[in-house]
């Protein structure tokens, strides 16, 4: 089922927007140039959302739609300022600290630019606007918990507002072209749009009917270092011609729209410059729109090499760094929202046997997450944990995609399925997200995962049961058949789902990067709330030889330990499960033990 807020469009907007805009014209006093010093005086003194620059009527309707938020966070109080303010950003802080709510303020805070009148328009037509934001997401479950929250704010506004002259998405969808969603954001240009790189890109270059964009003052990247690739740090310098000559001839989709809207500056190293210059464009929008580039994963390596772009004002004072993390702090406590989250990984066996990862540790003080084995007898096995299975058939499962589910082999293992399917009932009471690999299929894991009896879900937040109903905060308590959310590594950035409690992992590929699994365990301990993250790993095994006289090894737990060791975390080991530290000794010790 659809949630309704999408669907749903209300009555005339413009009351909220004539009162934001008259505030802001009229009461609001310009803040001082430098924002840095001015937000961090605000947070000794205790700032409101008012001082820092939002309307009052839209505080007032963000504490009935969200009454837990009573004040600003540090992230809020420096990135509101600095947006109203015109400035370039660059927005780090950890996961959940509210960068992207504190986006969603500013941009509803914005005053709203009119069209030029043409020679259609007469004195009593109604003023029509232009595009004033654009907010570019990696996924469309994001693009639409941006819609959530900004249709709460707007339900409790004193005059009904409607949504779509608010906020409208842009998102490729099977059953309305491009074309034609550009057609009716032309009709009624929203205030803030909301878009995937592809979409988007694909509307700005398309041939009838180009969206067209002059008039935005503000573009926001959110996730900006998953969406924009970039030459790390210390590259040498053969590698990083071989980079810059990869971005130049297959730019991402973010990269080709930052070049279209900016124009493409990038200086390149020695031999590349005549390709560089082919490919540069001047500066295509008058004026600049100020650029907000946002993640919990802004690392110096990828700072460096945006600057080098062109994108951002070169100008000084006029770039704000906003939420650089706490010198001496751990990187997992400086990137996660909550220091209070828990690592653990589980290691299974090919006979089905579930260990915890050699180096975990017992901890006493581990903070409580509610836990549904509170429910459950004692001394239980971990097979008796498993209920019987359920109806697979569930929403976006087709009969026919059951019948080949039911016909072919999983490409899932099962033990690992069930070793996930345990845990979950040990530990889950309410709802835990389970994250797949990129090119995983959500919809078989699902199928998998409701025969072995779990209530498993692909994530989809425009669907009650499927995500949507956990966008809500509803509290922690346990329910009599928990939610088990399914999404993949490439539909988790920047989600969140409040009363998530638990993040499972399946699998470690060699290649997942530490600041990947920091954005995946960031779906918890929001907001310093508990959260617990575990990843459910294969046994090392041997797989197809590399060279004649070396053998290959799948090492999920030793790749695993590599991510943890990056970001300074211990594991703590899962109550019910044992130990497999003999399994860690007779490998390290074993001679044919290579990297892989
Ligand atoms: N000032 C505030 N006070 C209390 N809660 C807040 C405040 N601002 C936002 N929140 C809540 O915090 C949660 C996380 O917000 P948000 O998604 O914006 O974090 P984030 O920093 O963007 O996270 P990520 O890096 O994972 O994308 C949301 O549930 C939001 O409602």
């Amino acid at each position: 089922m659809r949630s309704r807020r999408f669907d749903q469009t209300r009555m005339s907007m413009n009351s909220l927007l004539r009162s934001v805009t008259f505030a802001r014209k009229t009461r609001w006093p310009r803040l001082p140039q430098t924002c840095r010093l001015y937000s961090t005086q605000m947070i000794s003194r205790g700032a409101s959302f008012e001082t820092i620059g939002v309307d009052r009527l839209v505080v007032h309707a963000l504490r009935k739609a969200f009454p837990n938020i009573k004040n600003p966070t540090a992230a809020q109080i420096r990135l509101i300022p600095a947006i109203l303010q015109g400035k370039d950003i660059l927005l780090k802080g950890k996961t959940g600290t509210g960068k992207s709510f504190g986006l969603v303020l500013a941009l509803l805070n914005q005053e709203r630019k009119r069209r030029p009148p043409t020679c259609h328009t007469n004195s009593s037509s109604p003023p029509s606007y232009s595009i004033t934001s654009v907010v570019i997401t990696p996924h469309r479950d994001l693009a639409y918990q941006f819609m959530h929250w900004i249709g709460s704010i707007l339900d409790m506004t004193p005059d009904p507002v409607s949504l779509t002259s608010v906020a409208q998405v842009l998102l490729r969808n099977a059953n309305v072209a491009i074309s034609e969603q550009v057609q009716e954001i032309r009709s009624a240009s929203p205030q803030i749009l909301i878009a995937t790189p592809q979409a988007l890109l694909e509307a700005m270059n398309h041939n009838l009917n180009p969206l067209d964009l002059q008039g935005v003052s503000t573009v926001v990247v959110d996730e900006a270092d998953y969406l924009l690739e970039t030459i790390p740090v210390g590259t040498d310098k053969y590698k990083r011609i071989k980079i810059e000559k990869n971005l130049l001839r297959h730019p991402s989709p973010t990269r080709q729209i930052l070049n279209l809207i900016y124009g493409s500056k990038r200086k390149t190293s020695y031999g590349l410059k005549r390709l560089a210059n082919q490919k540069a464009s001047t500066q295509v929008f008058q004026p600049r729109p100020q650029l907000v580039l946002s993640s919990a994963t802004l690392g110096s390596s990828f700072r460096g090499s945006i600057l080098n772009e062109g994108w951002l004002t070169a100008r000084f004072g006029d770039l704000v760094k906003v939420g650089e993390g706490q010198r001496g702090e751990s990187v997992a406590n400086a990137t996660l929202g909550g220091s209070s989250i828990v690592h653990c990984a589980l290691v299974v066996s090919d006979n089905g046997e579930v260990s915890n990862i050699p180096s975990a540790i017992t901890r006493g003080d581990t903070p409580a997450v509610a836990s549904a084995s509170e429910r459950a007898e004692e001394d239980v096995t971990l097979a008796d944990q498993i209920p019987l299975a359920i109806d697979p058939a569930v929403e976006g499962i087709s009969e026919i995609e059951m019948n080949e589910f039911a016909s072919q082999p999983s490409p899932f293992s099962q033990v690992v399925l069930e070793a996930i399917a345990a845990a979950f009932a040990f530990d889950v009471p309410r709802v835990a997200l389970l994250v797949l690999p990129a090119d995983a299929s959500v919809r078989r894991a699902v199928f998998d995962l409701r025969l072995l009896g779990v209530n498993a879900h692909g994530l989809d937040v425009l669907d009650t049961a499927r995500g949507g109903a956990y966008l809500l905060q509803h509290g922690t308590q346990a329910e009599a058949n928990p939610t088990l959310l399914v999404s993949t590594l490439a539909t988790t950035r920047g989600l969140d789902l409040p009363d998530l409690t638990h993040v499972f992992i399946l699998g470690v590929p060699e290649a997942l990067k530490a600041d990947t699994y920091l954005h995946v365990a960031g779906r918890v301990g929001r907001f310093g709330k508990p959260g617990k993250v575990i990843a459910v790993l294969e046994a090392r095994s041997q797989v197809a030889r590399k060279s004649k006289d070396k053998a290959a090894y799948k090492d999920e737990p030793k790749w695993m330990k590599n991510i943890y060791r990056a970001i300074d975390v211990t594991p703590t080991k899962l109550e019910y499960f044992g130990d497999a530290e003999g399994q860690e000794r007779k490998h390290e010790q074993s001679p044919l033990t290579s990297s892989h």
